[in-house]
């Protein structure tokens, strides 16, 4: 389930809470257990994946992937699948939690693992929310995020694009540490 922390240091827990706090910039945050195979839990609990067992999971997920593609127009999907030895980890990481926007929304649907969204709202306060398994985000365009996951560093999740380019950063040079200060 998703948590919200606030600028002020509160958090909240209460779904309709979240979706209200974050209205203002039309982030959609839903909870939705897709209910899958036992085989696909067994899966999504290993941290390495074949390409035949990442293409069993994509598929398992096309029926879903179809509702989503009318809905709200996505273009393709992938899985993310990062866990504590994946190669180029941090750089990876390092790149995600920037403060960043770009022109494509950014939706994700959380499969395993957890991940936090640092996400300036249009009054300059930030927050940062923790997505979790069954979550499911949809960040508009030219949101100023950043994403990182836990320090359990295990996430894998659909990755839910709107156009071939993907999800090109223009990176805002806000601080994190900035952000990190202020958040008390
Ligand atoms: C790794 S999925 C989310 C990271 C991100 O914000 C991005 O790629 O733009
Ligand atoms: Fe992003
Ligand atoms: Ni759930």
């Amino acid at each position: 389930m998703s948590i919200l922390k606030l600028e002020n240091g509160q958090t909240l827990d209460n779904l309709s809470d979240i979706q209200s706090e974050l209205g203002s910039l039309n982030i959609q945050i839903e909870h939705k257990n897709l209910g899958k195979s036992l085989h696909l839990s067994d899966l999504l609990a290993q941290d390495i994946l074949s390409q035949l067992d990442k293409q069993q999971i994509l598929l398992s997920y096309q029926t879903e992937f179809e509702l989503l593609k009318q809905q709200a127009g996505y273009f393709c999907y992938d899985l993310l699948a990062l866990h504590p030895g994946s190669p180029n980890l941090y750089t990876l990481t390092a790149a995600y939690s920037r403060y960043h926007t770009h022109q494509d929304a950014e939706a994700l649907y959380i499969l395993a693992g957890e991940a936090i969204f640092g996400i300036v709202r249009p009054e300059g306060n930030r927050v940062q929310l923790l997505v979790q398994a069954h979550d499911y985000i949809h960040v508009p365009g030219r949101v100023e995020h950043w994403f990182a996951p836990t320090a359990s560093l295990h996430i894998k999740a659909l990755r839910y694009f709107t156009s071939a380019d993907g999800w090109i950063p223009q990176y805002t040079g806000t601080k994190l540490q900035d952000s990190l200060r202020n958040e008390r």
